[in-house]
């Protein structure tokens, strides 16, 4: 196919609640939806992608702003000619980094690809559930009352995992607190690389609570320090924030740094990368799980399916639209039975309702 036309729509969609983790509190979403026209064979076809950088380098190194500049002048004058989903990656490689915005573009060409062809995303992949377990992140609360009321509604809803925000001052007491008020839950914790390997000694209380996984407690660019904390931990060692491509990911498991994935298409360059560190990882016996970057329906559809691949063994947090959106601008992604279906229609997602995408954009542009 040949690119024809991108458009870039900042959308900004107030969240239903504060979510407060380790490195900011935020009450709203900006992303950037990515509306991609292309030629296939004399048709144009479209293709939706959404990048999942925050408005401020506070979780990566990648921001909004930032991303749509490297988008215009490096990104997109690499990606001319005729091209395919599989080979996008490779036209890209030469610019450093810049994944979350590598991945969008990947996504939108794969998006339209897809559809051109009337095939799923499921079908691609090769996927054969026909739905996914739900998990939930619940955000850092004001008192421990506010979290166990918190906890219990999701439970209520549904939510067959729970997964805890954390910092130095709000982690064993919250933990402790959820286990005594809801027992052998499924419960997992999230630092957000908030703790240093000078914090051992603490995190290892962690141990008296059987959690499923630790999730990045250390910072994004040490494995070392990683692997040396999870020789002190019984608790699983996840890993997040580090793991940001498929070369890393060997080298963390390796290292003996990640005993547990979580896999971010938008984190590592692309939903095809994130299927190279599945396979990797299935091939080294470790389990991996699909994170969530607060997607709007269009990047959650399309992680619903990549959650159905046969190594994603670990509830993931692919939450319902209504966990974080009161209105997205596509239909409502639920969760029936804490579990969500996998999209089985053409393309990635469903497309966004336009209406619904006028009404969150807060920019536009055209390249
Ligand atoms: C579901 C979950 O916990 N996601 C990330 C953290 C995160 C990711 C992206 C965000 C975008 C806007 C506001 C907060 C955000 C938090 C994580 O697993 O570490
Ligand atoms: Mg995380």
């Amino acid at each position: 196919m040949r690119l024809t036309r991108l458009t870039l729509h900042t959308v900004r969609l107030p969240l239903v609640a504060p979510f407060t983790t380790s490195f900011s509190t935020q009450t709203e979403r900006t992303a950037i939806i990515f509306e991609l026209t292309a030629a296939v064979e004399g048709r144009e076809v479209t293709g939706w992608g959404e990048c999942v950088a925050l408005n401020e380098p506070l979780y990566s190194s990648e921001y909004v702003s930032g991303a749509i500049d490297v988008i215009r002048r490096f990104l997109m004058p690499r990606l001319d000619g005729e091209l395919t989903a599989e080979t996008v990656g490779q036209r890209l490689a030469p610019i450093v980094g810049h994944r979350m915005a590598k991945a969008a573009l990947e996504m939108a060409v794969l998006d339209a690809q897809l559809r051109a062809a009337g095939t799923s995303f499921a079908a691609y992949l090769g996927v054969t559930r026909q739905r996914i377990p739900c998990g939930v992140s619940v955000g850092i609360q004001d008192s421990v009352a506010a979290l166990l009321s918190a906890v219990g509604g999701y439970l209520d809803a549904g939510y067959l995992r729970v997964k805890l925000k954390i910092r130095p001052g709000w982690d064993i007491e919250p933990v402790r607190a959820v286990r005594k008020e809801f027992g052998p839950i499924p419960l997992q914790v999230d630092a957000n690389a908030a703790y240093t390997l000078a914090d051992a000694a603490h995190l290892r209380l962690l141990d008296e609570f059987g959690l499923l996984l630790i999730e990045q407690p250390l910072a994004e660019d040490d494995l070392r320090q990683h692997a040396a904390l999870s020789q002190l931990l019984t608790t699983p060692m996840c890993l997040d924030e580090s793991i940001v491509s498929a070369a890393v990911a060997a080298s963390a498991i390796s290292m003996g740094a990640a005993a547990v994935i979580n896999v971010k298409p938008g984190r590592v360059g692309g939903y095809l990368e994130a299927r190279r560190i599945h396979d990797l990882a299935r091939a080294h016996g470790v389990a991996v799980w699909c994170g969530g970057m607060l997607e709007s329906g269009i990047g959650r559809a399309a992680n619903a399916t990549l959650a159905a691949l046969p190594g994603f063994t670990l509830v993931g947090d692919v939450s319902a639209s209504d966990r974080f959106y009161r209105q997205d601008i596509t239909p409502p992604i639920e969760m029936r039975g804490g579990h969500i279906d996998v999209p089985r229609e053409p393309g990635l997602c469903t497309p966004p309702e336009r209406r619904l995408l006028e009404k969150f954009t807060v920019e536009t542009i055209e390249l």
